[in-house]
């Protein structure tokens, strides 16, 4: 439809989650920190917030998980998800098509963003550097396509040019296709 409008297709792919693996590299880097801690399995977790799966399980855990991703080289050392470089490169090479890298920082910025241009021209090479978004809200990032982990994308514009393919991930894996994500469950009632 695009290529024949003369049009090209312009996609938004995120970077954690779906090129870069998050969730593995907490868990892994959570239990060397947290050895003697509860932890959350990957085929456990529900919900796209790490943090707060954990405050759940524990509040304290909640800062526990979030010292893990503030930390420098987190995000630096995350491994590629399996394929997911090819694919993306393999993408941009096609006729008629724009890709770029659309992802959000942390706001403790001590080490994030360096280091999420540093993964990209590790993974893709100094080239690939033209081809990052960074923004914490993708709402106002024009495309035709983002792919993205997280269900719910949302930010001041209520209609985004693009559209919601969403990756699958451990935390959305069980949620029934093109619907919203359930409401979070109430907090658990402790025993005496
Ligand atoms: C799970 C989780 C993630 N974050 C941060 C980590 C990343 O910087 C963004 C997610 O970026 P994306 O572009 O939407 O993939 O959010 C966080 O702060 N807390 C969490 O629990
Ligand atoms: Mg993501």
């Amino acid at each position: 439809m695009h290529a024949s409008r003369g049009k090209r297709l312009r996609v938004l792919v995120d970077m954690d989650g779906v090129i870069a693996d998050f969730e593995g590299g907490f868990l892994k880097k959570y239990r060397a920190k947290y050895p003697n801690e509860p932890y959350i399995h990957l085929q456990d977790r529900r919900g796209f917030w790490v943090s707060t799966q954990y405050g759940q399980l524990r509040s304290d855990l909640c800062e526990k998980a979030m010292s893990i991703w503030e930390s420098k080289n987190f995000f630096l050392e995350l491994d590629p998800i399996p394929g997911a470089v090819e694919a993306v490169k393999e993408m941009s090479e096609m006729e008629n098509t724009d890709v770029f890298i659309c992802t959000s920082p942390i706001k403790h910025y001590s080490h994030c963003p360096y280091e999420k241009y540093a993964w990209i021209e590790k993974h893709f090479g100094h080239e690939f550097l033209e081809q990052i978004i960074l923004t914490r809200d993708k709402t106002v990032v024009s495309g035709d396509l983002l792919i993205d982990d997280k269900p719910d994308i949302q930010g001041v514009e209520p209609n985004p040019t693009w559209e919601h393919v969403l990756f699958l991930a451990c935390h959305n894996q069980h949620l029934p296709p093109d619907c919203p994500p359930p409401p979070p469950p109430p907090p658990a009632v402790l025993g005496p």
